[in-house]
């Protein structure tokens, strides 16, 4: 499995992504421009990576305009033919600004920027301590898509506590029902708001985020 990471103006852990994905992961690895178009080389057996950052500075809504980059539309149209797609933070708010997931991500409900490390449940795992930082993290769906989401395990990981009890006090932004991360029904679009690829080097300390690559079927 080859990886493209997408790179808007306004990216800034494209490198983290790209450090991770070929130095402690691995893995082939390759920048993509927003403003072309073309996945050449790239197969349904890929991954293309949408990584954090405050593409176009943020304005009007995160996400909203790295939506309309030309390269997007290309991703769109991979993802169409079950290529794997993967958004971590910034790439999560354009994904479901590009409508490849549902629900909207919104600004914390503490109105404040958070930078610190979180637990996140995960399907059927221990808990994960995992990077998160963010000013727009909070998740929100109506009801009925969130009841959807949870009853089709489209839910990945959920903000928890050290024990992995799902509770108010361990989430960092007012997510609705905790929710960290989510993936689309047919299970090839992954979107998650904390950084696992900050969290996969032993000399940093930390390395529960290669398991959540692995949880997704990306290593
Ligand atoms: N690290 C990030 O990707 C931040 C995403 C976005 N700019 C926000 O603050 O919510």
């Amino acid at each position: 499995m080859k990886f493209g990471v997408v790179v808007f103006p306004g990216s800034n852990c494209d490198h983290d992504m790209l450090d991770a994905l070929q130095n402690d992961l691995n893995k082939e690895v390759r920048a993509l421009w927003h403003k072309d178009k073309s996945l050449d080389g790239f197969t349904t057996e890929d991954c293309i990576v949408l990584p954090g950052g405050f593409s176009f500075g943020d304005y009007l809504r995160c996400g909203a305009i790295a939506r309309f980059s030309p390269m997007m539309q290309s991703v769109i149209e991979f993802a169409a033919k079950g290529g794997k797609v993967l958004g971590v933070c910034n790439g999560f708010q354009i994904l479901c600004e590009s409508h490849l997931l549902p629900g909207v991500l919104t600004m914390n409900a503490h109105r404040q920027f958070v930078c610190k490390n979180n637990y996140l449940k995960t399907p059927g795992g221990e808990p994960l301590l995992i990077p998160v930082a963010h000013g727009d993290g909070r998740f929100q769906a109506d009801e009925k898509t969130l009841d959807e989401l949870e009853a089709n395990n489209q839910v990945l990981f959920y903000y928890c506590d050290e024990q992995g009890n799902v509770v108010e006090s361990a989430n960092p932004n007012g997510a609705v029902r905790n929710i960290a991360g989510i993936r689309n029904k047919e299970g090839n679009v992954f979107g998650m708001m904390p950084h696992p690829e900050r969290a996969v080097s032993a000399t940093l300390g930390n390395e529960d985020g290669k398991k959540v690559f692995e949880l997704l079927g990306l290593l």
